[in-house]
């Protein structure tokens, strides 16, 4: 492997495109000399685009083909929007680098309506997301869900179409494709708590590829690391994947952490919500504590019925 290249493994959606073009930019400009190439290929997860993925095993479903590609050596690294990242790695490869989040919030977009509180009784919200979806039913009963799938250009073009009277996206995907004119609203944390990493990008390598985790450390970026393994540490012990209807957040304010989690279920009748604090070096312990709290408060039955459906 010549010493001067770095091969991405990306999706080929925009957003995976522009999230790997975004590393490859980022570390030609820091390492001078450096060739960086990407190799966009098919992943399971984009070919079944009719089956709710909760159904289909939605964790990985994204990401297995790039870690092929990385362990029979086609590749170097995979860039991740950190949601997708499944808990488990395979035996060889990690999570190198988390780089700075972009916006976390959820977004409102609507050719109609400013937000969710202008929505008349009954209107179609689009999502295929549980955790948007227990959320929102939650605020608002009357409001039908209805499921929404593609990548972020196919969900707005189903709503200009008029399937839809609003749907919900994450802020950062529109913010990083430039459509940040599609967004009607922001909608808060604490009115939707976004899915764990949401907004972070991460950087996956072989372990034992010395050459490649130096190109790539200074990608870094400490606090995003904390508040997205806090996140994650509640999800894994929550055994939960992208596609259930859990929400993680953590903010860091000097070096507290504050962790908030919720736990629903799809119609919005139940949501356990808490909330954690400590020193931001204790993350994973932290996310560990708020998972432990939910579950002896009755989100295992929660999710059991989500999975058993
Ligand atoms: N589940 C798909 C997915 N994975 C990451 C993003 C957006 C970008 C991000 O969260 O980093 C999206 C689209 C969406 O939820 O609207």
């Amino acid at each position: 492997m010549s010493e001067n290249l770095i091969r991405i493994a990306t999706r080929k959606s925009p957003l995976a495109m522009w999230q790997a073009e975004f590393v490859k930019a980022e570390l030609e400009r820091i390492h001078p000399g450096l060739v960086v190439e990407l190799l966009p290929m098919s992943t399971k997860g984009d070919v079944i685009l009719d089956t709710p993925l909760a159904k289909v095993g939605g964790k990985g479903l994204f990401v297995k083909e790039l870690e092929v590609a990385m362990l029979e050596n086609r590749a170097d690294i995979a860039v991740h929007s950190m949601k997708d990242v499944p808990v488990d790695f395979p035996e060889g490869l990690g999570l190198e680098v988390i780089c700075e989040r972009e916006d976390p919030r959820d977004a409102f977009v609507s050719n109609t309506y400013k937000s969710i509180d202008e929505l008349p009784q009954g209107a179609v919200v689009g999502t295929s997301s549980l955790r948007r979806q227990c959320q929102i039913r939650a605020a608002r009963p009357d409001l039908v869900i209805k499921d929404l799938r593609g990548n972020v250009g196919t969900r707005l073009g189903k709503l200009d179409n008029g399937d839809y009277d609003a749907i919900i996206l994450a802020a950062a995907g529109l913010i990083r494709l430039k459509l940040n004119e599609r967004i009607a609203s922001f909608i808060s944390a604490e009115d939707s708590l976004p899915a764990n990493g949401q907004g972070a990008v991460g950087i996956e390598c072989r372990t034992d590829d010395a050459r490649v985790k130096a190109l790539l450390a200074p990608l870094e970026h400490l606090e995003t690391r904390y508040r997205v393994f806090a996140e994650r540490a509640m999800n894994t012990r929550l055994e939960g994947g992208c596609q259930v209807p859990i929400g993680a957040y953590a903010e860091i304010v000097g070096d507290t952490l504050t962790l908030r989690g919720l736990v629903g279920n799809p119609d919005g009748s139940q949501v356990i919500e808490g909330t954690v604090a400590g020193d931001k070096t204790n993350a994973v312990e932290l996310g560990q504590s708020l998972a432990e709290d939910l579950l002896s408060r009755g989100a295992k039955t929660i999710l059991d019925a989500v999975y058993n459906q």
